[in-house]
């Protein structure tokens, strides 16, 4: 424990985009030509070098929106001392989301929520970063009265209340250690979405597939939605590479009315898909519910554009989901990520970390540590997301052993970007941008 108070004397906003639309990295049927971005905040702090780090992802356009709600928030947290945030999780989450004006244009959604989780992320950074640990450490070295003190039970005790959620903890608690060892030892199991983006082609997607089966990876991410006889196809193609014990998933990003994406499975259904993802809004509960009835055994997962831990609730409420897909940056930050993991333990739902864009595989490694180790206790049907694109930008990259996520060494959040990544990709002022621009 550090002694010496440490204030945040003032913080600065980023906008950093990086044009992965020219390549069509992270493209799908509703994205075509994703830039992936991100609103990136320092907190400064009177300690010369400790700062804190955060960033919510956008693909492009509205980054400067996320920027403008991030101006917003973070002059809250001014003066402050860190210790008076870190002695009360939950209250430093409602400082942040409890603002009536602010809370008006959201509430807890949208443009507001994911600033909310670039400047509440920064402050998990700051602290872990003061403390010396990886921020999954830091978490997983927290008594389970300590983490639930972190979470805002607002709208949750319907079907979560802190003593159940303290129990699950407890539970869990007795065996931490072993887990964390293994952990240490063999890494998270990942997925790869990086060999199926839309706008691929399919020979560039034959490529892939057999390079990534070739170095260990047992699971791969396809994307659908806009043409069935492209996907047929191109299913053709990644399963009959993969082969058939390797699973091979599917995801529509939100492209079908609930009939659509009904009759849509049942001809993709040959291919094995293990789960649909998105297949209809994020925000229609009971069309999830209805498409996971129908196309069962193919599972339903969804997550990346849930934009609360209410939503959530819902989903698992309903049935609607077989696998929970949290975001570090779309829900509000840690704290609601760990409200999120809790329904969903106890609900029974695997959690499948979102991390298709710039800093969410930096992001969610963190939390699928805290979940296996405290939370969950389970691998089984738990995956995490993986893309490979951008981490060469991030001071500590993620570090990826046989398809298996490795578990950060280095203080923080993982999420801190090199200075010249952050002046070469501003927009649309650095020179990379200015670059293309001359073109
Ligand atoms: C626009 C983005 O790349 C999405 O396609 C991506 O997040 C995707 O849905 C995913 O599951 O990784
Ligand atoms: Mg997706």
């Amino acid at each position: 424990m550090t002694t010496t108070p440490i204030t945040i004397t003032h913080f600065k906003t980023h906008d950093i985009r990086f044009p992965t639309s020219l390549a069509l990295d992270g493209s799908d049927a509703m994205n075509k030509n994703p830039d992936y971005s991100a609103a990136y905040v320092i907190l400064y702090t009177d300690q010369p070098g400790l700062e804190g780090h955060g960033l919510t992802f956008t693909i492009g356009r509205g980054n400067e929106i996320c920027v403008t709600a991030i101006e917003a928030l973070a002059p809250m947290l001014v003066g402050l001392t860190l210790e008076s945030l870190t002695t009360d999780m939950a209250a430093c989450w409602r400082l942040l989301t409890g603002d009536s004006q602010l809370r008006w244009i959201g509430p807890e959604k949208g443009a507001i929520h994911l600033a909310t989780a670039a400047v509440i992320n920064a402050v998990w950074d700051l602290y872990a970063k003061t403390e010396g640990k990886p921020l999954w450490k830091l978490l997983v070295d927290m008594t389970p009265e300590q983490l639930v003190a972190c979470i805002d039970f607002r709208y949750l005790t319907d079907a979560l209340t802190p003593d159940e959620a303290l129990h699950i903890l407890q539970e869990r608690a007795l065996s931490k250690t072993e887990r964390e060892q293994e952990m240490q030892l063999i890494g998270y199991p990942a997925y790869t979405t990086s060999a199926g983006w839309l706008g691929y082609s399919d020979e560039k997607i034959e490529a892939l597939c057999r390079e990534a089966s070739e170095q260990g990876w047992t699971h791969f991410k396809l994307k659908v939605g806009s043409s069935l006889t492209d996907d047929v196809r191109r299913a053709r193609i990644m399963r009959g590479i993969i082969g058939p014990d390797r699973r091979l998933m599917m995801d529509a990003n939100q492209y079908w009315d609930v009939p659509e994406a009904i009759a849509y499975m049942r001809q993709l259904a040959p291919f094995d898909p293990w789960w649909i993802e998105e297949p209809t809004s994020p925000d229609d509960i009971l069309g999830h519910a209805a498409i996971a009835r129908a196309i069962a055994p193919i599972k339903v997962a969804t997550g990346e554009h849930v934009q609360n831990r209410i939503i959530f609730k819902q989903l698992l409420q309903a049935k609607a989901i077989d696998f929970c897909q949290i975001d570090a940056c779309r829900l509000g930050g840690v704290n609601e990520v760990l409200a999120v993991l809790l329904l969903a333990a106890k609900f029974g739902i695997p959690v499948c970390p979102h991390a298709g864009g710039v800093g969410l595989c930096e992001y969610v490694q963190h939390l699928s540590l805290l979940d296996y180790i405290c939370i969950s206790g389970n691998l089984e049907n738990r995956i995490l997301e993986y893309v490979d694109h951008l981490h060469e930008h991030f001071e500590h990259p993620v570090v990826i052993h046989n398809g298996h996520y490795m578990p950060p060494t280095a203080p923080g959040y993982s999420i801190t970007m090199h200075p010249s990544s952050l002046h070469e990709y501003a927009y649309p002022e650095g020179p990379a941008w200015q670059a293309l621009q001359h073109k």
